[in-house]
């Protein structure tokens, strides 16, 4: 029986070290899953709601928990359309959308623990495709996830032609371990972002160098192609009232960000840049995607926050050609489900995604493997980071 017999909701310690939620599912069966929620810090205006831990825990167990011991861990449609109901509000702003997705995640687990399945298996199913997510590895970053370092968020390694899993992986070690070498060649101190990646106090422009230098060396090394990519999170830099990019003191108008980022995928050959603009001008995005969407993937993450409504918005005005998935920013697996479908059926790639406040839940790098995601978003360095990365690896070794 896969009926959900207990909920246990607690506080636990995430990667930034502030509490998170963490919920234990366990079946009438003996069926048993755990998960927690991430955290971001470069948030989307229109993210389903976080809650602090203790009062998403309270109202989880008050409101949501009663409903749920009536639901089956094998039934995630059930489960998370419990935590709907539970909640009651289009963002989860009653439960807390950290609370759900521990939840939602956690059932999942116990589902699959029932069922003698791995994650990615349950979650998959016997028709879910053959291919393996490239990761995408932070390497150098600034923005909200480092103080004086670039203002670009995120500079990513993209191991495209990585022969396997575990060779992309160790890629973009490599490439993170090359650029501490060039950083300190170059005599810049560098410290570590809350992603792990290198947050030295250098220009856009010098970080650009620096990683095209480093993915050039690693990628001659190794002998396959290796690319980088950004996450601009350009929602940060935006001045509504002024309508202007803000670049420290320099300033870029709507026209100039998207000219400056079309040159930029150009001079790198990027493969991938999330968020080039913000995250309410749709206009802006189909503009530049239609520039050079045949040349790279651009990725709607603060603008789509996993919900199909704003994705369906994109599809219509042809803003972006990918989506970043993140299931904390919608509160349940289903919705995350629900908006890779739509991606995929309309073309668009999907990109599986962490936060930049983690733990050691893996439940991504299983939803990456059963959705037959393209990419996946987790860093490359520590240990919230790698605990993903390890994960995809046992998982391909046991898929094959
Ligand atoms: O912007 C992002 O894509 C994420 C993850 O890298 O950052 P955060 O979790 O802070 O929103
Ligand atoms: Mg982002």
């Amino acid at each position: 029986m896969t009926q959900i017999r207990s909920i246990s909701l607690r506080r636990i310690l995430d990667s930034r070290g502030n509490p998170t939620v963490e919920a234990d599912v366990l079946t009438e069966s003996g069926g048993f899953g755990r998960a927690a929620a991430p955290s971001g810090a470069s948030t989307g205006e229109y993210e389903a709601i976080e809650l602090p831990p203790e009062e998403a825990i309270a109202n989880a167990r008050e409101h949501a928990v009663p409903r749920l011991l009536e639901t089956f861990a094998d039934d995630q449609r059930e489960v998370d359309a419990a935590l709907r109901a539970a909640d009651g509000t289009d963002n989860f702003s009653e439960i807390g959308a950290n609370s759900a997705v521990a939840i939602s995640m956690a059932a999942a687990k116990a589902g699959a623990d029932v069922l003698g399945a791995p994650l990615y298996q349950h979650l998959g199913g016997a028709f879910r495709g053959r291919n393996f997510p490239v990761p995408l590895g932070n390497v150098i970053g600034g923005g909200e996830h480092a103080k004086d370092a670039t203002h670009i968020q995120e500079f990513l390694s993209a191991p495209v032609g990585a022969p396997s899993v575990s060779e992309a992986v160790f890629a973009n070690a490599q490439v993170h371990g090359t650029i501490g070498d060039l950083l300190d060649e170059r005599g810049i101190p560098a410290a570590k972002g809350d992603e792990g990646a290198w947050a030295p106090a250098v220009s856009d422009a010098e970080a650009f160098e620096i990683v095209e230098e480093a993915v050039d060396l690693v990628s001659d090394d190794l002998g396959f192609e290796i690319g980088f990519g950004l996450d601009v999170a350009a929602a940060e830099l935006y001045d509504a009232d002024a309508g202007v990019y803000r670049y420290g003191d320099e300033e870029k108008t709507v026209d100039e960000q998207v000219e400056y980022i079309a040159e930029l995928v150009t001079e790198y050959d990027l493969v991938y840049v999330e968020d080039p603009l913000d995250e309410n001008d749709y206009e802006a995005f189909a503009d530049l995607t239609d520039r050079v969407g045949e040349q790279t993937l651009i990725c709607g993450d603060d603008l789509f926050v996993t919900n199909t409504e704003r994705l369906q918005d994109g599809i219509e005005q042809g803003a972006a050609n990918s989506i970043l998935i993140k299931p904390n920013q919608i509160g349940t697996l289903t919705d995350a489900f629900d908006a890779i479908e739509l991606a995929v059926e309309n073309g668009y790639e999907t990109v599986i995604s962490h936060r930049s406040g983690e733990t050691e839940d893996t439940t991504i790098s299983h939803l990456a493997v059963a959705t037959d995601a393209g990419f996946i978003k987790t860093g490359t360095v520590g240990g919230e980071r790698t605990a993903k990365l390890n994960e995809l690896i046992r998982i391909a070794e046991d898929a094959v």
